[in-house]
């Protein structure tokens, strides 16, 4: 594919039709003002946007959009004779943004998203109607924000055979983690915060349950993997119940908690998942901090890659929709996920409960004798082995005490079916948190 039936490939000015004028609509109207030199310059031609449709007229946004068509209903961009591109800058993977980015590819139209939810859920039908239409679907900004992490999945990677793909995928959950490790802040209060800046999606439930990342990592693994890997075969755990001790043991124990958003693939298949994790204080992406993003990929012939950057906020995600635009201006577009949908295979999913690997578990026991013994009894019962132990009388609250164990590496399975048997003691007085240990 290299060019949609809209006017994509002539010197006569890009026009825009942008639909959802928040954090990134509103941000990118002032790059693409602000650096139109270098856009017009690199592009070949001016990108302008022509017309908008957002729910009100009379916000400010620190532009003056007041000369541009408006329309009430953002799906009419789709058939706007004004408008060569739509970008959909709304978010869900419903509702007005699904109905308008699939007229825009249905009229022949090029659509460049920042929708991950989109993408993850609705990707591959959207993918048929891009190649159906030649109407070109790009999403750069829909992962990672501002790092080039579509491009270097699906082009600079495009000749290895990839063996792993994720990261840190939630700029939100990252900067509640570590501000809450770096200040003792409580997490309300953090998330209050990223939202102010713009980092959090419209329900911030879906970047604190885990379920932003679990988009994004659909894509990547996708773009990485072949066929469009299934959202709902993601294991997805948010980070609600990592708590204040949670991250000083993790440090005491010479780690740091991030969620992370793996997907690794093997002979028997595709697993993904996005849950907290622990990894090793003194690993590059350890240091990853705050709305920073890392995606690291892993490739026979390349080895392992990090690719860092901002992975949120109105500057960083504009740039990505803006080098969209510039790649839709020069004609410069591939199929959605790199290979024609039409050619491509399909990968299986494997089960969660394969993963093999240590494991750190925080519980809240009654300090007297005896419980230590019935807890590493169901431990031996269940083949699980015991690397290190910490209990701390000075966290006591009342006759309880926290107790962290870290184990060897065992089957995810045998932990599942200790951790079940622990919970269930009357010893244990609040609900265990586990979490993995990666490696890296
Ligand atoms: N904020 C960020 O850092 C990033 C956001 N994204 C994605 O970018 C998209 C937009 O996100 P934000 O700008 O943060 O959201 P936002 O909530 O700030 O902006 C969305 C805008 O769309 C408007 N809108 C809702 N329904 C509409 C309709 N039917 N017609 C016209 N306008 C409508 C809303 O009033 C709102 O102003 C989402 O898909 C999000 O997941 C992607 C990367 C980073
Ligand atoms: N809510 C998302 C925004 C970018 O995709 C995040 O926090 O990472
Ligand atoms: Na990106």
């Amino acid at each position: 594919m290299t060019s949609s039936k809209g006017d994509v490939a002539s010197n006569r000015p890009l026009r825009l039709g942008v639909a959802g004028l928040g954090t990134v609509g509103a941000g990118l109207a002032i790059l693409l003002r602000d650096n139109a030199d270098i856009i017009t310059a690199r592009a070949g031609r001016p990108i302008e946007i022509t017309a908008v449709a957002a729910r009100d007229r009379n916000r400010d946004r620190g532009i003056d959009l007041s000369a541009l068509t408006w329309h009430t209903n953002a799906v009419d961009l789709a058939n706007d004779p004004g408008v060569d591109v739509v970008v959909e800058l709304i978010g869900g993977a419903e509702g007005t943004a699904r109905a308008l980015v699939e007229s825009a590819l249905t009229a022949g139209k090029a659509v460049v998203t920042a929708n991950k939810a989109l993408l993850a859920i609705h990707g591959d039908a959207l993918a048929r109607l891009s190649a159906r239409h030649n109407a070109p679907l790009l999403f750069e900004a829909a992962v990672a924000g501002g790092i080039p992490a579509i491009k270097t999945v699906r082009e600079g990677l495009a000749a290895d055979r990839l063996l792993s793909i994720g990261g840190i995928l939630n700029g939100t959950c990252n900067y509640i983690l570590t501000a809450m490790r770096e200040t003792g802040r409580d997490f309300a209060d953090v998330l209050a915060e990223a939202q102010e800046l713009g980092y959090a999606e419209a329900d911030p439930s879906t970047d604190v349950d885990g379920i932003d990342a679990a988009h994004k990592l659909t894509i990547l693994a996708s773009l990485a993997f072949g066929h469009p890997v299934e959202f709902d075969s993601v294991h997805v755990e948010g980070i609600r119940s990592i708590g204040a001790h949670d991250l000083s043991f993790a440090r005491a124990l010479g780690y740091r908690i991030k969620l992370l958003g793996l997907a690794r693939r093997s002979e028997r298949g595709v697993e993904a998942r996005v849950a907290p994790c622990l990894v090793p204080e003194t690993a590059p992406i350890a240091q990853v901090d705050g709305v920073f993003n890392a995606v690291i990929a892993e490739g026979t012939f390349v080895g392992r890659l990090m690719v860092e950057g901002r992975g949120a906020g109105a500057g960083p995600t504009a740039t990505a929709v803006a080098a969209d635009l510039i790649d839709v201006a020069r004609g410069n577009t591939v199929p959605v996920w790199g290979t024609d949908i039409r050619t491509l295979k399909s990968v299986r999913s494997r089960p969660a409960s394969e993963w093999r690997g240590a494991f750190y578990l925080r519980l809240t026991v009654a300090d007297r004798a005896g419980v230590i013994a019935d807890i590493t009894a169901i431990l031996r019962d269940c083949g699980v082995s015991l690397s290190s132990m910490i209990q701390h009388p000075s966290a006591r609250q009342g006759d309880d005490v926290p107790l962290v164990l870290v184990t060897h590496p065992t089957k995810e399975s045998a932990m599942q079916a200790a951790l079940e048997r622990i919970a269930a003691l009357d010893v244990v007085s609040t609900a265990p948190v586990l979490i993995r240990i990666e490696a890296f």
